[in-house]
């Protein structure tokens, strides 16, 4: 089936050749055709260009999309989307007062979700989580990764990564799944955090590994949950099962978990709302993505990432909602793009760049999603009629998609 898009007001993030990610003041270019028609071919792009150049007789279908901008779908590249329930408790606690660390410390925050979803079927967290997916997918997210974490027993834990293998065959959109399971220490563990920490490398990580659950895996590297030093023998660990790193550091405090997953080689790392110079420095030159999630700085009213100053730096730069029940209970990366553009000082190409063909490459993607590319996935979201596409975080909290086309295919 060839379609064909003609008529397009600004086709954005073009790119020829194949471009994986983009760092420093590349960041604030982002390539556009303005007045363009786009060609797909079932699910791929076939081809694109201006206008005027357009000579192109035999498809199936001329879409005239007169006045809409094209843009690439969203890569959210760090979600927790497999919960169950809620915490919207925890949230009014918050209003009034308490902190998300005294929450935590009172069996709240992670452990509280576990302990919903330990007590969850599996049907029902299955049937909780497509609801959220397909909610992010009309939103215009055409590629995800979903983090385990909210288990933290080998039972649970599986049953969540289950979950994701189900959503993965179920969905017409690409998944990629992380086993999290050092994601808090359970409460029965909490005077041997070790032991914990030993089942995870000698008993949950080989299933998880022998049923093929899991692409990824991350830690979450901070006071009270992790240290730098549990965290390394974690991912020395899952080497033998070839997972690669995508860790949850600096969030609160800067302990050195930079450092250290840049040194075991971490496809991402994320959070970064408490940067020293020397994680900056660290990540300089390196094939470590940093990802900031602002809707979590704005849900909890902690600080942003400092993507202005890492930009600057020359450091690549990428966003992700971090959807999840307790820090950023929303899966909008349309209102990522425009809370980075607001509060961390991004401009429009910047936050378009970090919230697709970056987003792509923090989830190892970008040889397929995250850009207008021959050959790529035809993942697009066609918007309703705008004056630019600066109008898009300019006008945030509203909806400004028309249309979404993930694999080809109009959802
Ligand atoms: N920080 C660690 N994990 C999640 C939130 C966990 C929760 O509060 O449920 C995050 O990325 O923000
Ligand atoms: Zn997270």
């Amino acid at each position: 089936m060839r379609i064909l898009y003609i008529n397009i007001k600004e086709l954005l993030q073009v790119r020829e050749e194949n471009t994986y990610k983009i760092s420093g003041k590349e960041m604030s270019k982002l390539p556009t055709i303005k007045n363009a028609f786009l060609l797909i071919e079932d699910d791929l792009i076939k081809d694109f260009g201006p206008m005027e150049t357009l000579s192109i007789d035999a498809v199936d279908k001329t879409i005239d999309v007169t006045g809409r901008i094209i843009l690439p779908s969203w890569c959210d590249s760090h979600t927790h989307l497999v919960y169950a329930g809620n915490r919207e408790q925890e949230f009014v606690d918050r209003i009034n007062g308490l902190t998300y660390e005294e929450i935590a410390n009172k069996g709240g925050g992670i452990l509280n979700s576990a302990k919903t979803l330990q007590e969850t079927s599996e049907e029902e967290l299955y049937e909780q989580s497509c609801k959220r997916l397909e909610t992010v997918m009309k939103m215009g997210t055409g590629a995800i990764e979903i983090k385990s974490g909210y288990g933290l027993t080998a039972e649970a834990e599986l049953k969540m990564l289950k979950v994701i293998e189900l959503l993965k065959q179920n969905y017409n959109i690409a998944i990629k799944s992380t086993f999290l399971g050092a994601h808090a220490v359970p409460s029965e563990y909490k005077n041997n955090k070790q032991a914990y920490i030993d089942k995870i490398i000698n008993e949950i990580l080989p299933e998880v590994a022998k049923a093929n659950l899991a692409e990824y895996i991350d830690v979450f590297c901070e006071e009270g949950y992790f240290s730098v030093a549990d965290m390394e023998a974690i991912l020395e660990a899952s080497k033998e099962y070839h997972l690669i790193p995508k860790v949850h550091v600096n969030q609160f405090n800067a302990i050195g978990g930079i450092k250290a997953s840049v040194k075991l080689n971490a496809l991402s790392v994320d959070h970064l709302e408490v940067m020293k110079e020397e994680d900056i420095e660290v990540l300089k030159n390196t094939e470590t993505m940093p990802v900031g999630l602002p809707l979590c700085s704005y849900f909890l009213s902690i600080p942003y990432t400092p993507a202005r100053k890492m930009i600057d730096s020359g450091l690549p730069f990428a966003l992700a909602t971090d959807y999840n029940p307790g820090s950023s209970p929303s899966g909008n990366m349309n209102l990522v793009v425009a809370t980075a553009c607001i509060k961390m000082r991004i401009t429009p190409e910047e936050a378009i760049n970090a919230a697709t063909i970056n987003g792509a490459y923090a989830m190892g993607l970008s040889k397929t999603h995250g850009s207008i590319t021959k050959g790529k996935k035809a993942n697009f979201i066609i918007t309703k009629e705008i004056p630019s596409y600066g109008y898009l975080p300019y006008d945030f909290g509203n909806t400004n998609i028309e249309t979404v086309v993930l694999n080809g295919i109009t959802i």
